[in-house]
């Protein structure tokens, strides 16, 4: 029984998602709080100022048109004003930056999250900078959209409709100046959206395209250097740097345009108001005296929706990172988790491949593999390169989901279960992989042992180490470096090994894991292997560790071609393991 547990919603950064700024609104929900204190600051922030404007606009017209002084109670309510508008400014700024942050590290964990759902499967065809860019830059810039959006739009609206009704109420004519202004400095952010949109895609693509040939530069600096590609790399590097800088530089040119624009407006909206106001008192409607308080209030509602039509023009520009964080956020788990988990019985398991098909979304690699591998046994997979071995290896460590057919878990008594219905913590204890290039974590051995059994008490590591060799490379408490490293392809072997064997798992599933070993050192650690009563799936392409299998299978054109023991298969002539290991250099 299994579910697919989300569904893809966004496009990719050259197509952002129309809703991609709607999608990010629902982040708020785990802090309302803080954002209903977040508005509120913002709300009292631009109201404030609105407030000492106008007052102290009156209070200059009354002083001047009738010569009379500010009150002792005018004088105070202006000294609050300033304290409030200072304070909330403050305010507005420390809380929109917390809420923020908190959203982002938040939003951090979600992408964590849907790449670990995705993982290796979807994440193979994409580059680590690639994906580094979505996990950090773009949500690193979805910072301005919380911080300096939302709750400012909402106060710089709420702003303006009470103004609006104030003016209304006063004299319509100043209403008939401001609104018009008002709507085209509200709707401007949106009248290049797809432009703007389009612009911000190219700069998201090219700082994801430039983090991706870094960190692959990096990784691969050895090789650069040992071919002398490193000079070729830089320049590719300065290209990279210099399509973000054009990509910036067009953006900018467009905001400063934009900025124009909104200057233009807000030029028109000082004329049209001082126009009416000067129409009013010269008609008799408006006392001569409140003029300048009606201007000053007409004009500063319309501070905040300018501010908020610059900080929507930006957010506009956001969209393709929303819509590559929220892609990650969203990304459907290819091994969805079972809607009523199985549980697996105790004792030994063997691995059932019931006609299993797979492909990559291209040509068919697995095509109809009937594999079993009876409780306690070993198998060797066998096959020439490209066979699909490492496919069935991530089938059984269920990263990905066979198109057709099942992968099953045999007890020794009791009806074999279907992979999908394991739950995943129970899954991960039961079948354990060990690649051949298993990177380690920069920590000490100790910590890299302890990685997939966490609890494991000191007695159980120093012996996982023992048997594997890995007391003899350094003593645990050694730092291994980024990824291993300060240690040899065959210590990395045994590193990985040791750690599988630490967890205990009734299945383990080796996939040329002792590749850097060797021969001898692949002997030894076939011993370690040995040592306790477990189903073992080798997949090899030495005859050493063919022939140490109870049977063999081999694989071709996307079947089980061949099985049987070692002794079975070589000696019949023309075998498929025979053309293999004629095939196979000493
Ligand atoms: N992530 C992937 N995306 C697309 N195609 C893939 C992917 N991984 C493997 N393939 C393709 O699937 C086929 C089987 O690959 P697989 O790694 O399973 O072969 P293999 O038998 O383990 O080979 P080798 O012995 O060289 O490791 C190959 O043609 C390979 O190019």
């Amino acid at each position: 029984m299994t579910t697919t547990a989300t569904t893809p919603v966004t496009a990719d950064a050259d197509a952002p998602a129309r809703g991609a700024l709607r999608a990010l609104l629902p982040a708020l929900a785990a802090h309302r709080a803080m954002t209903a204190r977040t508005c509120a600051a913002a709300l009292l922030e631009q109201g404030s100022l609105v407030a000492l404007l106008t007052l102290a606009a009156h209070t200059v017209g009354t002083a001047v048109i009738e010569g009379r002084a500010p009150s002792a109670g005018t004088v105070t309510t202006l000294v609050a004003l300033v304290l409030v508008r200072a304070l909330m400014t403050w305010r507005e700024m420390d809380l929109s930056h917390d809420l923020a942050y908190r959203v982002l590290a938040a939003l951090r964990v979600r992408v964590f999250d849907g790449l670990a759902r995705s993982a290796p499967a979807r994440v193979a065809g994409r580059r680590s900078g690639d994906l580094a860019a979505t996990a950090m830059a773009d949500v690193e810039a979805l910072e301005f959209f919380y911080a300096h959006t939302t709750a400012q739009l909402l106060a710089a609206g709420t702003v303006l409709t009470g103004g609006s009704v104030v003016l209304a109420t006063v004299e319509p004519w100043l209403l008939v100046a401001v609104l018009p202004v008002a709507a085209l400095l509200a709707a401007a952010p949106f009248a290049d959206a797809r432009a703007r949109t389009a612009r911000g895609g190219r700069t998201r693509g090219a700082v994801a395209g430039l983090s991706a040939d870094t960190v692959e530069t990096v990784d691969g600096l050895r090789e650069l250097l040992a071919f002398g590609a490193l000079s070729g790399r830089r320049r590719e590097l300065a290209e990279r740097g210099r399509q973000v800088g054009a990509a910036q530089r067009a953006e900018a040119t467009w905001e400063a345009v934009a900025a124009a624009v909104r200057d233009l407006l807000i030029v028109a909206a000082v004329l049209g108001v001082v126009a009416a106001a000067a129409h009013s008192v010269t008609s008799g409607r408006l006392h001569g005296a409140w003029a300048p308080a009606a201007m000053a209030l007409s004009l500063s509602v319309l501070g905040p929706v300018a501010e908020s039509a610059r900080a929507l023009s930006q957010a506009v520009a956001l969209r393709a990172a929303a819509s590559r964080v929220d892609a990650a956020v969203r990304a459907p788990a290819l091994a969805p988790p079972p809607t009523a988990p199985s549980p697996l019985p105790p004792g030994p398991l063997g691995v059932l491949l019931h006609r299993v098909r797979f492909d990559y979304g291209g040509g068919t690699v697995l095509d109809g593999v009937d594999l079993t591998v009876p409780p306690g046994t070993t198998l060797a997979l066998v096959g020439a390169s490209g066979a699909g071995k490492s496919t069935c290896a991530h089938l059984l460590a269920r990263f990905w989901d066979p198109s057709a057919g099942a992968v099953r878990l045999l007890p020794a008594d009791g009806d074999p279960v279907d992979l999908r219905d394991v739950e995943d913590t129970e899954l991960r204890r039961a079948v354990v992989l060990v690649g051949q290039d298993t990177p380690l974590f920069h920590g000490t051995l100790a910590d890299n042992l302890r990685l997939a059994a966490p609890g494991a008490d000191d007695r159980a590591l120093a012996e996982a180490a023992r048997l594997c060799g890995v007391d003899r490379i350094a003593p645990l408490d050694t730092l291994v470096g980024e990824r291993g490293a300060t240690l040899s392809g065959g210590q990395r072997a045994r590193v990985a090994l040791a750690r599988a064997l630490l967890v205990r798992p009734r299945v383990l599933v080796l996939d040329e894991s002792t590749a850097h070993l060797d021969n001898t050192g692949d002997a030894e650690l076939a011993v370690a292997l040995r040592q306790e009563a477990r189903t073992t799936i080798v997949i090899a392409h030495r005859p050493a560790a063919m022939r140490r299998a109870d049977r063999i299978a081999v694989l071709e054109g996307g079947r089980i071609t061949e099985e049987g023991t070692w002794e079975e298969l070589t000696s019949r002539p023309g075998s498929a393991l025979n053309r293999i290991l004629a095939a196979t250099p000493c």
